[in-house]
């Protein structure tokens, strides 16, 4: 890991910087010279940092140099069009289609309890969309690496789709999970060992596979892709070559800028962890919208802070949102590595099962005794630091400035955020917290009366700020983790809660798809069949993890024949 420290502005900007490539420094150039010339009508910023060059970076760096530039310093719009189609590659041409190996029309026992003949159909439809997210790293890239911002991987891999041309850490559970339902066993594992060789190269997954993603992760959930996997294979080899890199990749999660210690209201200590990015600039792939919302702050230092925080949201996987927001709707007051997450440290707990369960059917009892203990010293933590009892949810917690005298902050009630969003139900999906029947009542309860369950599913946070992880939309993956968590629930009102989520989850995606043909990213859960809007760019279609999420649940809970999948037909 190639790592330097930052300069110091002020004793909360800290922390490790982990440099960019020169080429990527080069694209973000041009892509503030596009925004110049062409202006914000249809810009995104990070088509520029997907192209490729045609020839080597000097020759093109010297050549985009030459470009005449007008009075107010751009280029004029055709000297760039020129430049752009003479020196640069088109954004999709390093990764060039593959047919899947395990891909068949129609799987042998494809989705057994859908019964209703129009699901089906449609199921079948969607389960035919891995063709088009699927690709493989064209030879180009493989001769000449210096040219493209994209990180070659071993095996074919699936999209998450649209703009995101390429993997994404968090996407590929459920894009595995939907693999899995397609029975596309030997995608699913390629998609696995692409990760472990991420591992194997940087210290952790990247959040995505691009150079620019490279100085942060996303949440971890490579121990959960490969349980699943060896829940319907018994591949042991492939869990025996992952484990050393599961290793690596806790210790990423469980040291340095990410761990905190924290002190509970009887004077034990708690190990948990935070997200925290290993940069302060503009996110190359945002650099011209990030260096613009940072120009509100007064100084260089506030900037690097808050491009940190940016970054650090990024890895969350929640970019944007208020959950991370000292004042709301102000996006400059991101505060993410302020923040202990529910969601990561549940996710580090289900990481810390799963290797036990990994490492007990290799026979590595020692990993097994210390995956366990960290898994119990973690509930213990989760219950005391996040778990809020009147409220019946578990709330993130905003780091004070309250400490021992060895540094360690000290819990205090006033600092849990006692706003509701999504990611205080994540703990749900753990089994130690779902099969506690009191626990789960309550939580059940408090999702009920929280407001973000709305008509086509589970909101992200009660707040509309116009950022995409606010209200009103609901993304995919939350739908999917809370769903499991409460039908994993022996509570009846659980599992009927459950099936009602996935009634009108299922629902919306179908309504939209059958609107507009397309899949989407997220979904504007007040109305059934309205997908997500927010953020900087326009909705994505395709995608990777709504793909995963129905197909996973329609697996599970199936459909049955004289089930309306339609009910807004008759309304309109
Ligand atoms: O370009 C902006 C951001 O895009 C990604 O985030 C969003 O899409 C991802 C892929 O589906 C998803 O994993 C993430 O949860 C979304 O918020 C990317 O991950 C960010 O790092 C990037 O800044």
């Amino acid at each position: 890991m190639n790592m330097i420290k930052s300069e110091t502005c002020t004793s909360t900007n800290k922390g490790p910087v982990i440099p960019t490539t020169p080429l990527v420094i080069f694209l973000e150039k041009v892509q503030e010279a596009a925004l110049q010339s062409y202006g914000y009508k249809g810009f995104d910023a990070k088509l520029y940092v997907d192209m490729s060059l045609k020839q080597n970076l000097s020759a093109t760096v010297e050549a985009f140099n030459k470009l005449p530039r007008t009075v107010n310093g751009s280029i004029p719009t055709h000297d760039l069009d020129v430049f752009i189609g003479k020196y640069l590659n088109g954004a999709d041409e390093d990764l060039v289609y593959v047919e899947p190996v395990d891909f068949v029309a129609e799987p042998e026992v494809f989705l057994p309890k859908v019964k209703n003949s129009e699901v089906r159909a449609w199921a079948l439809e969607v389960h035919s969309l891995w063709k088009n997210l699927s690709r493989k790293v064209s030879d180009h890239v493989l001769e000449n690496p210096e040219l493209y911002t994209l990180i070659p991987l071993k095996n074919p891999v699936i999209i998450a789709g649209s703009r995101y041309r390429e993997v994404y850490y968090w996407d590929s559970y459920w894009i595995i999970r939907g693999l899995l339902a397609s029975k596309m066993y030997e995608t699913a594992k390629g998609i696995v060992s692409n990760l472990v060789s991420l591992i194997d190269q940087f210290g952790y997954v990247l959040n995505g596979a691009r150079a620019y993603y490279s100085n942060r992760s996303q949440p971890p959930l490579l121990a959960a892709m490969i349980v699943e996997i060896y829940n319907r294979t018994g591949d042991l080899d492939l869990v025996r070559r992952s484990l050393p890199a599961l290793l690596k990749e806790y210790h990423f999660w469980n040291s340095g800028i990410h761990k905190v210690t924290i002190q509970d209201a009887q004077g034990s200590n708690h190990s948990l962890s935070r997200y925290y990015a290993m940069w302060n600039e503009p996110r190359p792939e945002s650099s011209t919208i990030d260096s613009k919302t940072a120009s509100k702050l007064p100084n260089i230092c506030e900037k690097r802070q808050f491009y940190r925080e940016l970054a650090s949201a990024a890895e969350s996987g929640w970019d944007f949102s208020s959950r991370w927001m000292r004042n709301e709707p102000d996006l400059t007051t991101t505060s993410t590595t302020s923040i202990l997450p529910v969601d990561l440290n549940a996710f580090l707990l289900k990481m810390e099962l799963d290797v036990a369960f990994l490492a007990n059917l290799v026979g590595d009892t020692s990993i097994v005794a210390r995956f366990t203990e960290a898994s119990q010293n973690r509930q213990r933590a989760i219950n005391c630091i996040f778990w809020n009892a009147e409220m019946g949810q578990w709330l993130d917690y905003w780091l004070g400035n309250s400490y021992t005298s060895e540094d360690i902050y000290k819990w205090e009630d006033i600092h849990q955020n006692k706003k509701s969003f999504a990611s205080n139900f994540v703990p749900l999906w753990i089994e130690l917290f779902n099969s506690d029947d009191i626990t789960t009542r309550k939580v059940v309860q408090s999702l009920e009366n929280s407001g973000l369950l709305q008509p086509a599913g589970i909101a992200g946070t009660l707040s509309n700020t116009g950022q995409q992880w606010d209200f009103p939309n609901g993304w995919p993956p939350i739908q999917h983790m809370i769903i499991e968590g409460l039908a994993r629930s022996g509570l009846e009102e659980a599992r009927a809660l459950a099936k009602d989520i996935v009634i009108r989850w299922i629902r919306t995606n179908y309504v939209a798809y059958k609107k507009t043909g397309a899949m989407y990213e997220k979904y504007d859960v007040t109305k059934c069949g309205a997908y997500g809007g927010g953020g900087v760019y326009v909705a994505q279609t395709g995608f990777g993890w709504a793909n995963g999420v129905v197909l996973a649940l329609l697996e599970e809970f199936g459909w049955p024949e004289d089930l309306k999948i339609d009910t807004t037909e008759q309304a309109e």
